[in-house]
């Protein structure tokens, strides 16, 4: 209790903070925080009051500032000490203000917390983590965890800046911009998912399994043309190892999870650099991602060097492998379980094999086409997803509806379940997202926002709809057996999801 006490005493000292506990020195809460889920953000959301009337410092000197500079029409690089100081604050009280407003004002919308051992302050305003997210630069930058910035390496994307971050990006989103999706990938991504799922009929599948290879083998495939075999078994081996370690403590001690990924990481970084080797010394053009960032075609411009060019593939694999296996898996557990929404996506795609013969395989019309089936994809996303919140750390004192939080905290930018945005969130609705037009509603933060914004968001999409495409139209399924699955912090099922496959 003594223990306890002291570390609320020790926060509570410093002035402006929003209000919440901190829990045990080190640990904090983030057993509860881990354990609950977001029934840990629920109740605190109904804890803690509406936060205008708790503004207690320079909120309105900061409002008055504001409203003098709407904060679209500003730069930075115009305005002088004061007001530039205003505009770094203002994605706090204005915001604050006018979301709570429409957002109905009914519940907290900040409360501090000491979560995977850093002082922490999650938000669950839309507009003020809009604005969290839009303002890299101006007292935020990625907060991601130690271990996923060790084991992803000092190249990653996630762990640069300004302008090595905008190249890196930007060669990014020349692999995976629409016109690539459309000439290049998608047609690799429809003959990779035929095969994949060809031959299921009969069988007992464990859909975890077979959808995790697919994300994995799908995306070796478009960046470097490998298909199944032994140099896909070595990758594969070492990143399942990795991506353990990404979200481990940072301990480097012999046997441990991050350790471990330590050296996954070692060898994965030696197999792409004799990949990238091999790929020079054979002359020949492949037509994939590795052959553009390699010569700099595509609109990757700035050229990257090889440790750059690895670093950036290991992200390319680790960022869409679990997003992409998990929601796909998800999808099919959700269709199960419903019935109405499975009758509708299967008339969607039966309606698209209408016009084709059994080999033709689908374009980008065809997957324009597809309203309902990203509906199921986005709700899928929402309610079980391997990103459950965006974190962002302090690089300066920063005010958030007139709390003050200090430098070096981190901001855990919760986005999946707000109860205004999504009503009845913890509900599987896909036909939401057909009504109200969320996908380009301002508040829409499945795929992160501002600079950091997914630049594979198109590319996963098309993948796991082209799964579910194929997977709809051929078989028909049911559970079998004892299947758990755990959705925080990391969707999983335990002991596998296994179903039994039929001819549909
Ligand atoms: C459907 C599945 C996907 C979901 C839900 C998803 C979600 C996200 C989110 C929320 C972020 C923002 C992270 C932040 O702001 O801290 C992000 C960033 C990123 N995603 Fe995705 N993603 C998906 C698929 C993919 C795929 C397939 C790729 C690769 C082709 C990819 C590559 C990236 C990269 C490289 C970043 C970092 C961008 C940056 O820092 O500028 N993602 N993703």
């Amino acid at each position: 209790s003594l223990l306890l006490r002291w570390n609320e005493v020790r926060y509570s000292r410093r002035r402006g903070l929003p209000p919440g506990t901190m829990g045990w020195p080190l640990f904090g809460e983030t057993t509860e925080f881990l354990k609950q889920g977001p029934s840990f953000m629920k109740a605190r959301r109904l804890r803690y009051p509406p936060t205008p009337s708790h503004a207690p410092v320079r909120a309105a000197a900061v409002a008055s500032a504001f409203r003098r500079h709407p904060c679209s029409a500003l730069s930075s690089h115009a305005m002088n000490g004061t007001e530039r100081n205003a505009t770094e604050l203002c994605h706090a009280v204005p915001g604050a203000a006018s979301s709570d407003q429409s957002f109905g004002g009914k519940y907290g919308s900040l409360f501090r917390t000491h979560i995977l051992g850093c002082p922490t302050v999650v938000c669950m305003d839309p507009e003020l983590n809009r604005r969290t997210l839009a303002s890299e630069g101006a007292g935020f930058v990625p907060g991601y965890p130690q271990s996923m910035l060790d084991i992803l390496g000092p190249n990653n994307i996630a762990a640069v800046h300004g302008p090595l971050h905008r190249a890196m990006r930007g060669a990014m989103l020349a692999l995976t911009r629409p016109s690539m999706i459309r000439a290049a990938l998608l047609p690799k991504i429809d003959a990779f998912m035929r095969a994949h799922l060809h031959g299921w009929a009969g069988r007992r599948v464990d859909i975890q399994e077979m959808t995790k290879e697919m994300a994995l083998l799908s995306a070796l495939r478009q960046i470097a043309g490998i298909s199944a075999g032994p140099l896909s078994d070595a990758l594969k081996a070492e990143l399942y190892t990795l991506v353990l370690g990404t979200f481990s403590l940072p301990i480097n001690i012999p046997g441990t999870n991050y350790s471990k990924g330590l050296q996954a990481r070692k060898k994965l970084v030696a197999m792409l650099r004799q990949m990238i080797i091999d790929r020079r010394s054979s002359g020949c053009a492949q037509d994939d991602m590795l052959d553009a960032l390699l010569s700099g075609n595509e609109g990757t411009r700035a050229k990257l060097s090889d440790d750059q060019i690895i670093d950036l593939l290991i992200a390319l694999i680790y960022s869409g492998y679990e997003t992409v296996s998990t929601t796909s898996m998800m999808a099919v557990k959700y269709l199960s379980d419903n019935s109405k929404a499975l009758e509708q996506i299967r008339k969607e795609h039966l309606d698209i094999r209408k016009g084709k013969s059994p080999g033709d395989a689908l374009d980008w019309n065809d997957y324009k086409s597809m309203t309902f089936t990203k509906a199921v994809i986005y709700e899928t996303l929402r309610l079980a997803t391997v990103v459950n919140g965006l974190l962002r750390k302090t690089t300066q004192d920063v005010e958030m509806n007139g709390y003050v939080i200090p430098k070096g905290w981190r901001i855990y930018v919760e986005i999946n379940y707000d109860p205004f945005l999504y009503p009845e969130p913890m509900v599987f609705n896909p036909w939401r997202w057909l009504e109200k037009g969320l996908e380009s509603h301002p508040h829409f933060m499945l795929f992160g926002g501002g600079s950091r914004m997914c630049p594979g968001k198109e590319v996963g999409t098309v993948e796991i709809a082209t799964f579910l495409h194929y997977f709809i139209t051929q078989y028909r399924w049911e559970e079998e057996g004892n299947n758990t699955i755990s959705k925080f912090p990391r969707v999983a099922a335990p002991n596998g999801l296994h179903i039994r496959v039929q001819d549909y």
